[in-house]
């Protein structure tokens, strides 16, 4: 199997509307801002598509369906930008120009805002369309079969005749149509001038077998075809979309219709990131295809798509999910430890993945001694093997209830369990109260090392505010608090908090020299299913952290943790 590194962009050949001269080259037709801008809750305004626009041009593909120009001003303007900007702006080392194009219906209007709107690109494209198969000619349409051909016929002539040389021609639900028909309309769309004829599988019904044998019965019984490129269009109703894309590929198609993260009508489209990675992971057994995308690009497209859809993609999307090239359970970290091989086929690399540590091991309640050892490792803490064992068992408690262990969970539990030093105080309850009709209050009650018990009531701006003050009065040290960060999974999950303090330490004889100003920063972290009780943990810690630091400079009768400390009121 080959992980084939090849710069595809640079072996792109010259673009010819009706023709490609390398027969192993798949042109890569994007239509995330068409049929992607269809699914449900898609929309995105016209600055958004523009710079989706100039993203796709970035990432290598060939077309850009940029619109349904007759669809509304808004989305004629977005092509029309898209056609100006992005269509005359060459891009890479190349100097790569994608076609623009615009979807029409078969009718007269549709098809001459579509060509206001791409003409302005350097490779103006009309994609117009009618539907052939029986079901949608006799409900839908309500026209014959002759009827839709004569359409097709004359609207393919109408597109050229308005100065158009780049004319595709779509037979709607050809994956339900009658083939003899189908053979018949795309002959007359040739006739007419198409320069490409895509096949949709609209409603994903199709098989990879079928899919592939349509497209290849098509290319053995319909006079013309070879003057032409053959294009797919496979929808993801039966999750076939990649395979019957791949299968129409294999069957002679060379260009394809995909969109970023598979988003589009219904179940979506083909997605660009799975066959583009097909072809580049497995082009061996592909007949050697290969596309001009680079794929570098996917993942910054993907989560750009992600973020103006607001489609968010499931974490174990292929490719561009969060978990795609993360390994949580201990035989496969162990195995990615010591050969990246074993349980990855694709880089991360290739598809421009920048990850947060550089094993892609995410911990988790499965992972093994192995994978968090590595981790600790990545974080810079070499701890010795005693001190590993009560910090795994530790890790494995907490993982039990946390989806996913982060980096800052990981500190938490090395503060708490191993590198923190004696705690001098220690928290045995705490209540407040919120809302909007007064100020936060919180009342604290806080443990000594020597057994006393303290209680501090406070008010402040919110809960955590107030209970950090209560604190304050009971250990009576001055501190600021630099940093405050929660993270959070779902609202009965665990929360994580890290905070960081300084306090002023000049006071003590022994204070370390190489403090500047003599500021100390003292972090904690806390975890709890309580958000306020993770907050208040986290805030115990780092005091503990710099009781501990003024404890060890004075005698044990000044210490903070035996100072007799009042109950302390607001
Ligand atoms: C398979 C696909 O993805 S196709 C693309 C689908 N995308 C969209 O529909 C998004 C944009 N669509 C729109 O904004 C609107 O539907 C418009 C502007 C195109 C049309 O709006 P309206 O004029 O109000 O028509 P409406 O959408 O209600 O109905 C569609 C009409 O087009 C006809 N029609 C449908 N497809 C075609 C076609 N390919 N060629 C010619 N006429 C067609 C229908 O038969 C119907 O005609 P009728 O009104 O005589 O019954
Ligand atoms: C317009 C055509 C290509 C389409 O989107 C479909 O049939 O799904």
């Amino acid at each position: 199997m080959s992980t084939a590194a090849t710069t595809f962009s640079s072996r792109r050949p010259e673009y010819v509307p009706n023709r490609i001269d390398d027969p192993n080259y798949i042109r890569i037709f994007d239509t995330t801002l068409r049929d992607g801008e269809q699914a449900p809750g898609a929309t995105m305004t016209s600055a958004q598509k523009l710079v989706v626009a100039r993203q796709l041009a970035l990432l290598g593909v060939d077309v850009i369906e940029a619109g349904f120009p007759a669809a509304s001003p808004d989305d004629f303007h977005a092509v029309r930008s898209i056609a100006i900007e992005v269509g005359n702006t060459p891009v890479g080392s190349h100097g790569h120009i994608p076609v623009i194009a615009g979807l029409s219906r078969c009718n007269k209007s549709d098809i001459d805002a579509a060509w206001d709107a791409v003409r302005h690109a350097r490779r103006p494209r009309i994609i117009t369309f009618i539907a052939t198969s029986e079901i949608h000619m006799q409900h839908k349409l309500r026209k014959t079969p002759e009827q839709v051909v004569a359409i097709a016929r004359e609207m393919v002539a109408y597109a050229r005749g308005l100065g158009c040389h780049d004319v595709e021609f779509a037979p709607e639900d050809a994956g339900r149509s009658n083939k003899e028909l189908l053979y018949h309309i795309i002959e007359e769309a040739i006739q007419a001038g198409a320069t490409t004829i895509t096949i949709p599988d609209t409603v994903g019904c199709n098989l990879p077998s079928e899919y592939g044998k349509l497209i290849a019965d098509i290319k053995d019984n319909t006079r013309g075809i070879d003057n032409v490129i053959i294009s797919t269009h496979c929808h993801n109703d039966l999750g076939l979309a990649t395979a019957n894309t791949l299968a129409g590929a294999c069957a002679g198609a060379r260009q394809i219709e995909v969109t970023i993260n598979g988003i589009g009508e219904r179940a979506g489209n083909a997605s660009l990131e799975e066959v583009v990675m097909a072809l580049k992971c497995r082009g061996e057994l592909l007949d050697g295809m290969y596309t001009g995308i680079n794929t570098h690009h996917i993942t910054i497209t993907s989560k750009m798509v992600q973020e103006y859809s607001g489609l968010h993609v499931q974490p174990h999307k292929a490719i561009v999910g969060a978990n795609a090239f993360v390994h949580e359970s201990g035989i496969h970290q162990d195995g990615i430890l010591k050969y990246n091989g074993t349980y990855q086929f694709i880089s991360p690399d290739d598809i421009g993945l920048i990850r947060v540590n550089d094993s892609g091991i995410v911990l988790g309640k499965l992972s093994g001694r192995n994978g968090v050892r590595s981790i600790l490792l990545e974080l810079g803490y070499q701890i010795n093997d005693n001190e590993f064992e009560d910090f795994f068992k530790r890790y494995k408690e907490v993982a039990e209830n946390k989806k996913r262990i982060t980096v800052e969970d990981i500190k938490a539990l090395l503060s708490d369990e191993i590198l923190n030093p004696e705690v001098i105080w220690s928290l045995v309850d705490v209540q407040a109260t919120c809302g909007t009709l007064g100020l936060s209050t919180a009342t604290i009650k806080l443990i000594n090392v020597h057994g006393e018990e303290k209680i501090g009531c406070s008010v402040g701006t919110c809960p955590v505010d107030a209970a950090y003050k209560a604190i304050d009065k009971i250990v009576q040290i001055q501190t600021v608090l630099q940093e405050y960060t929660m993270t959070v999974e779902g609202v009965d999950a665990i929360a994580t908090t890290r905070v960081v303090i300084t306090g002023d330490v000049s006071n003590y004889e022994y204070a370390l020299t190489d403090q500047r100003n003599n500021k100390r920063f003292f972090c904690g972290s806390g975890v709890a299913k309580d958000v306020l009780l993770s907050s208040v943990r986290a805030y115990m810690s780092a005091l503990n952290k710099m009781s501990n630091f003024i404890g060890v400079q004075r005698s044990s009768s000044e210490a903070p943790g035996s100072m007799s400390v009042e109950k302390t009121e607001e």
